[in-house]
């Protein structure tokens, strides 16, 4: 799914409004239609909401919610947040159709604010992605009084005071919500994890906005979906053998870690590379050769951590690093096995710390390689500690056109930067998954993908949503605190079985 910035949402909305031909007015109506829809499916049990609406047509949206869901017999009330004289033509109509037994009071002046202490869901709709400067005045004394009270908030397209696009500092006087609903695409923002206390639980409504726009408008931004991630996805053929899925090797463990190369591996077989083996410090062999016997193993002459390379060419594709160490010798021999490589390799952990040490190493790292490091890793590679997301992100896109690599920038939405300067953010994955082991699981499905002869870029995204996937159905089954990487790997036959519906 591509992602826009406000603006283009805008030129989307008015090419619709031409193009479908709809009138703006119904165009509202559409939308509202399809929130009352999502509030009736999900929160019909509420019965009490109190509306709380500025002038635009974030506000209109409101009304026109507040009229249907009156109609279905909720007991519903209005605020109008007046900050400013320019009201949209929109919200007027639809003030004027609000049935005159709904209760509506204005906010004009700061004793008009209520003190909220009923119980009643609270639905935000004072300012959308109009949004222009921090909200002052009666507005941002409506918002803490709304984030001061305890009710369940429901923020209608955007959490009001908060910027679509860009970083916001204004923390006081942004809605924090428990849900968003937003129309048709996610916002840049609700992407971020500092924006999380303001988004809560993220729902795309969609609205129909015109295809042919969207299909037309470039952008760089992406949000995988479970069709899009189904897109990247080949099903086995009947008749498919193993020499067609690849040679998998996974490059990893010192003394102490070798748990880690094992959750690797073991990702590695059950994503469905059609040969695995696993390279690591001869204290390893006999834990890998005797816990997973589908995997092969090479014991590195070096007990307890890697000194030697391996002979990279038979491999279709190579993942270095879980629990590696970074040993002087270990790195001499990572340096050699990405020189030698001659086909994209996935690095992470501290094989992406020792590239941290060693900027010469970039020339040698084949093109379109991919790296996965977590924010941490990041800020180690690009040798800066960012203040926000939206400049870390920058800097891993930056990171990615500059040396013709994929970061896969993990974190809730991980975002995979391409080379061409796309960005695709990921849908799936909880934070359950924010546990050790969990990234040695990423690295072995990558790259058994890559194995499987997906490009890249495909086994970067697939990947990542299919590790998170897995994640959900781990911890549908454990729970958040309980999940572990093992029962990550576990599920990925779920995660996989579920890209044939
Ligand atoms: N994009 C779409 O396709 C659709 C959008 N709709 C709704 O329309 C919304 C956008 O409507 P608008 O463009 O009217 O935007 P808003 O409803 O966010 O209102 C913006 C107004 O507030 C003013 N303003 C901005 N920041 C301010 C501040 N801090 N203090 C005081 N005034 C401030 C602006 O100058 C503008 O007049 C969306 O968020 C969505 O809810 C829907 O009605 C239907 C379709
Ligand atoms: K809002």
């Amino acid at each position: 799914m591509k992602l826009f910035t406000t603006q283009q949402i805008r030129d989307w909305d008015i090419y619709t409004i031409k193009n479908e031909p709809i009138d703006s007015i119904d165009l509202m109506e559409r939308a509202a239609n399809r929130l009352t829809d999502w509030y009736y499916e999900n929160c019909e049990r509420y019965t009490d909401i109190t509306f709380f609406c500025g002038v635009g047509n974030n506000g209109g949206d409101g009304l026109v919610m507040a009229r249907l869901l009156h109609l279905l017999h909720f007991n519903v009330k209005c605020y109008i947040v007046h900050f400013s004289d320019k009201i949209s033509e929109d919200f007027k109509q639809n003030l004027s159709r609000l049935p005159k037994n709904v209760p509506c009071y204005d906010i004009k002046e700061d004793s008009d604010v209520p003190v909220i202490n009923d119980e009643t869901v609270l639905v935000d709709c004072i300012f959308g992605s109009g949004l222009s400067r921090p909200p002052k005045g009666i507005t941002q004394k409506t918002i803490i009084e709304i984030n001061r009270s305890n009710n369940p908030v429901i923020a209608i397209d955007i959490a009001s005071g908060l910027y679509a696009d860009h970083y916001s500092t204004h923390f006081q006087t942004i809605i924090e919500a428990d849900i968003t609903l937003t129309l048709e695409v996610p916002k840049l923002a609700m992407l971020f994890p500092e924006n999380d206390k303001n988004v809560g639980e993220l729902n795309i409504i969609p609205i129909d906005l015109s295809k042919k726009f969207k299909e037309e408008t470039p952008s760089n931004y992406f949000f995988t979906t479970h069709k899009n991630a189904q897109e990247i996805y080949r099903p086995r053929k009947r008749f498919d053998h193993k020499g067609k899925f690849g040679n998998l090797l996974i490059v990893g463990g010192s003394k102490g870690m070798i748990g880690a190369v094992q959750l690797a591996t073991k990702a590695g077989l059950r994503a469905g590379a059609g040969k695995t083996t696993a390279l690591v410090p001869a204290c390893g062999y006999e834990i890998i050769q005797a816990t997973i016997p589908e995997a092969m193993c090479i014991s590195d002459p070096s007990r307890n951590h890697i000194v030697a390379s391996t002979l990279v060419s038979k491999y279709s594709a190579i993942g270095i690093g879980p629990g590696i160490g970074q040993h002087e010798q270990t790195q001499k021999a990572v340096r050699s096995i990405i020189e030698d490589a001659e086909k994209p390799i996935v690095l992470d952990a501290d094989a992406l710390n020792m590239l941290s040490e060693n900027d010469e190493w970039w020339s040698l790292i084949p093109e379109n390689s991919i790296l996965t490091p977590h924010l941490g890793e990041f800020e180690r590679l690009a040798g800066i500690q960012f203040i926000n997301s939206f400049d870390r992100l920058e800097a891993a896109s930056k990171m990615a056109k500059e040396h013709n690599v994929i970061i896969v920038l993990k974190g809730a939405n991980t975002a995979i930067c391409l080379p061409n300067g796309q960005i695709h953010f990921n849908s799936t994955g909880n934070a359950g998954l924010a546990k050790g082991g969990s990234g040695d699981a990423l690295l072995g499905i990558i790259s058994s993908l890559l194995a499987q002869k997906y490009k890249p870029y495909e086994a970067a995204i697939l990947g990542v949503y299919l590790h998170g996937k897995a994640g959900d159905y781990a911890s549908a089954d454990k729970g958040f605190e309980s999940m572990v990487a093992s029962d990550v790997i576990e599920s990925l036959g779920k995660a996989f079985f579920e890209l044939l519906k």
